[in-house]
């Protein structure tokens, strides 16, 4: 049958990863159509084939060039942005990991899709939000291993 024009388009998967240093998470302030100018986790598309794991360590390698472990998976949540300019409706898959080398710094390797990487204390976070990130936060989300006292 014809595609009517006003089909939306299928669910797209996300997986975002909260990258863990001390009671700290690294974000980037977003230059993209979903989500521009919010301060989100580094990630990206599922692509064919990937497990969760690589595709957290490959979004976040592609687009801070930081190499992560101790990759695991956090939560799901279902997000349907519909006042964006193109409706998008994005599954988000929530990973958690930590730097392989402590000392390795961020790179903006993406600078057409982000405005820069920083650490963010968890008690502090800067605004505005991502969307599907400020939702978990809002829920008292707290993505840190049961025994670090933050
Ligand atoms: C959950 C969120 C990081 C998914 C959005 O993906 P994105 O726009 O960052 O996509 P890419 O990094 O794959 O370009
Ligand atoms: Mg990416
Ligand atoms: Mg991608
Ligand atoms: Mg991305």
């Amino acid at each position: 049958c014809a595609m009517s024009k006003f089909a939306s388009p299928s669910p797209k998967v996300g997986v975002a990863v909260f990258l863990l240093k001390g009671n700290s998470v690294l974000l980037g302030r977003r230059r993209s159509s979903i989500g521009h100018n919010t301060f989100a986790l580094p990630g990206g598309h599922l692509e064919f084939g990937e497990s969760f794991e690589q595709c957290a360590s490959r979004e976040v390698k592609e687009e801070t060039g930081l190499d992560i472990e101790q990759v695991e998976l956090l939560t799901v949540t279902n997000n349907v942005f519909s006042h964006e300019a193109k409706p998008v409706h994005m599954v988000v898959i929530f990973m958690r990991a930590v730097l392989a080398d402590p000392d390795q710094v961020p790179q903006l390797l993406e600078p057409e899709k982000c405005y820069g990487w920083d650490w963010y204390n968890w008690n502090n976070l800067p605004e505005p939000l991502f969307g599907p990130f400020e939702t978990m936060v809002r829920s008292g989300f707290d993505p840190f291993p049961a025994h670090q006292n933050n």
